[in-house]
């Protein structure tokens, strides 16, 4: 018998990202060593937007994968930027948490509740078109830096109100803040988001055979349908862009229903399209939606943040 390898699974030092990285480490079954690796991302006290999107999150990971410092690495899949990466493969997309976005404001209120004026924090230019566009009468003021500052904000009276990810609340153990769940007909949220990737190097077939039974097929063609879409619209995460795949099962195996925004920053326009598609042609859904939103005037709307 041979002796049982130990993966070395990389993951950030915040709170979310070591969540997401035990409760992965929870279901494998190998011995696995974690490996803390530390980004810009983490260091910097700039906007995500300035220094060069949420990419800065994820290639510090992926250079140690391609090092062969780490063999494994747990990424929230909404901060992948949507290009390959050479020499490494998503080996695994597991059932995806809450996509949606949530409400966690001051004193239980919800939208509807909070008075002309207040404070919405936001560091999302996707958050923010939507919200400016439901014509509530709030002011979105710009916030950055992890859930726990976010939150903090609301805590310290800075915001009466802050707009985050259900799943990144849920995965910290925090829902408990959570004062409305937004219906994604308000706040379409971004593609990928409540997923995760979980990346290796492609030609390390015991990673990828061990990775491969957390893999669940409706979660990974969600995702890929939308970003798809974001892909097609040459659009990131830091683009006023929603997304959000629903898989539901039809006369012929499991549909798509893709739903997709693009939003004026300042919440004066508005484009939202939907498209449906087997999950076999989840890229062809995406880019299928993409097309027509371009052809539905999104261009204009998307600016110059890319
Ligand atoms: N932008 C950072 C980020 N990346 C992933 C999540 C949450 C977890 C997820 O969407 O998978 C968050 C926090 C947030 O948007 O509130």
């Amino acid at each position: 018998m041979t002796e049982a390898r130990t993966f070395r699974v990389g993951t950030r030092a915040s709170r979310l990202a070591r969540a997401q990285t035990d409760h992965v480490i929870s279901q494998l079954g190998a011995p696995t060593e974690t490996v803390h690796i530390t980004t810009e991302g983490d260091r910097s006290a700039a906007a995500l937007t300035q220094i060069g999107g949420t990419g800065v999150f994820v290639s510090a990971l992926r250079s140690a994968l391609l090092a062969g410092e780490i063999d494994i690495a747990v990424h929230s899949y909404k901060d992948l930027p949507t290009g390959p990466a050479d020499g490494i493969t998503v080996a695994a997309v597991p059932p995806r948490e809450d996509p949606r976005d949530v409400l966690v404001a001051r004193d239980g209120l919800t939208l509807g509740e909070l008075p002309a004026g207040a404070r919405v924090g936001t560091g999302s230019p996707r958050r923010a078109a939507q919200l400016n566009a439901l014509g509530l009468g709030v002011e979105v003021v710009p916030i950055r830096g992890n859930i726990d500052t976010r939150v903090g904000k609301v805590t310290a009276g800075e915001c009466d109100a802050v707009v985050l990810a259900y799943a990144g609340l849920r995965r910290i153990g925090r829902a408990d803040l959570v004062t409305e769940v937004l219906d994604p007909i308000q706040v379409l949220p971004a593609a990928a988001q409540g997923a995760l990737a979980i990346e290796c190097r492609s030609d390390d077939a015991g990673a990828v055979a061990l990775l491969s039974v957390l893999d669940h097929a409706a979660s990974r063609a969600a995702v890929a349908a939308e970003r798809a879409l974001l892909e097609a619209l040459e659009a990131g995460c830091s683009s006023p862009i929603g997304a959000l795949a629903e898989i539901a099962e039809g006369d012929d195996g499991p549909e798509i229903f893709l739903r997709g925004s693009v939003t004026a920053i300042d919440g004066s326009d508005a484009v939202r399209l939907s498209a449906t598609g087997p999950t076999t042609d989840a890229d062809g859904v995406g880019r299928r939606l993409a097309a027509e939103l371009l052809a539905d005037g999104a261009t204009t709307m998307m600016g110059s943040t890319a």
